[in-house]
């Protein structure tokens, strides 16, 4: 196990300066991972559906803040929030799920790292339990990022909140990320990052695979959704910090609830681009997610050998 991470990781992170800290016992005692085989594939990737959706990057450019989409974010502009602060209640393991060990790493310390390798982000905003802070202390000697700490509040806006409080007065992007979404690749991060520095606002997402139907409360269908339309929101979500300042005021006074960050732009009447993003970048919600992100590492393993 301990070997097989090694390469994983060293596979991942392969110019990390600093190694990854020591393997920590499992402690959710239901996981047991079912065997490797060759055939082994996983719904969504490499499906072929990006190529009927796909379509140019930003055409209405009107909509945005008229930047060039040749003009490059600069080093060093992105504070990254890091949301490490939740309890995992869904997945019932004994401690935060993002603690939780992914092929012997804590789960919040994959997209951290990929965040840290990043010559765009100037610092990284961890919103954590102060009793975790050494995870991350740890991991991140010799990086070349600035690392913040910030409380976790009662929702995950409120997290958001608190770790948009701390980031530095000079940043061009404010990048939120779960960590529960360890899988998110750098590619992926630099192309909404780099659409958020056109629009004010851009949120990775993947297109809707399934029927979606609205029911009312006796779960009678009302009516069945155009898929066509409809995309799945993912993490990052990366905004200006100018506008997620006005839109968590009006969130704030009129006391909304939102599920992610860009509905904060969308009450500014603010345009917000879906840059489409990849079927892997999954979120750890519930144990068969862990045993899904341990496939898609293997996966990226067996390809990349
Ligand atoms: N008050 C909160 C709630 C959530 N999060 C973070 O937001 C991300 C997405 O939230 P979710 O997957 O819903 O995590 P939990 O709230 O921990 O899960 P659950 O609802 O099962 O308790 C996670 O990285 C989580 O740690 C946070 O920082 N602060
Ligand atoms: C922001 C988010 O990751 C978008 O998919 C998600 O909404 C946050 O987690 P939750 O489980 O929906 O609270």
């Amino acid at each position: 196990m301990a070997l097989r991470f090694d390469i994983l990781f060293c596979r991942r992170f392969a110019s990390l300066p600093s190694s990854p800290k020591p393997n920590s016992p499992l402690p959710f005692p239901s996981i047991s991972l079912p065997p490797r085989s060759a055939g082994d594939r996983v719904a969504g990737v490499g499906s072929g559906f990006k190529k009927n959706r796909n379509r140019s990057r930003i055409n209405c450019i009107a909509e945005g803040d008229g930047r060039s989409q040749n003009e490059a974010v600069k080093e060093r502009s992105v504070s990254v929030v890091l949301l490490a602060g939740g309890q995992g209640k869904r997945m019932g393991a004994s401690m935060p799920k993002q603690y939780l060990p992914l092929l012997g790493q804590p789960i919040a310390l994959y997209s951290f790292y990929t965040f840290s390798q990043m010559t765009e982000v100037k610092e990284i905003v961890v919103v954590c339990d102060p009793s975790y802070k050494d995870v991350f202390e740890d991991a991140s000697e010799n990086l070349n990022v600035d690392l913040k700490f910030a409380l976790p509040g009662k929702e995950r806006q409120d997290s958001v909140f608190n770790g948009f409080q701390e980031i530095d007065g000079s940043s061009e992007l404010v990048c939120i990320h779960d960590s529960a979404r360890p899988l998110v690749s750098s590619g992926d991060i630099k192309k909404v990052v780099q659409d958020a520095w056109v629009v004010g606002a851009a949120v990775l997402g993947v297109p809707v695979k399934a029927t979606i139907k609205e029911a009312n409360k006796d779960s009678f269908v009302v009516k069945t959704l155009d898929r066509k339309t409809l995309w799945e929101m993912q993490t990052p979500q990366v905004i200006k910090p100018e506008l997620l300042r006005s839109g968590f005021e009006i969130v704030n006074r009129d006391g909304l609830e939102v599920t992610d960050d860009v509905s904060i732009v969308e009450h500014l009447k603010h345009p917000v681009f879906i840059t489409e993003g990849s079927y892997t970048n999954i979120k750890v919600t519930t144990p068969d997610d862990l045993l899904l992100a341990e496939r898609i590492l293997n996966m990226e393993v067996a390809v990349a050998s």
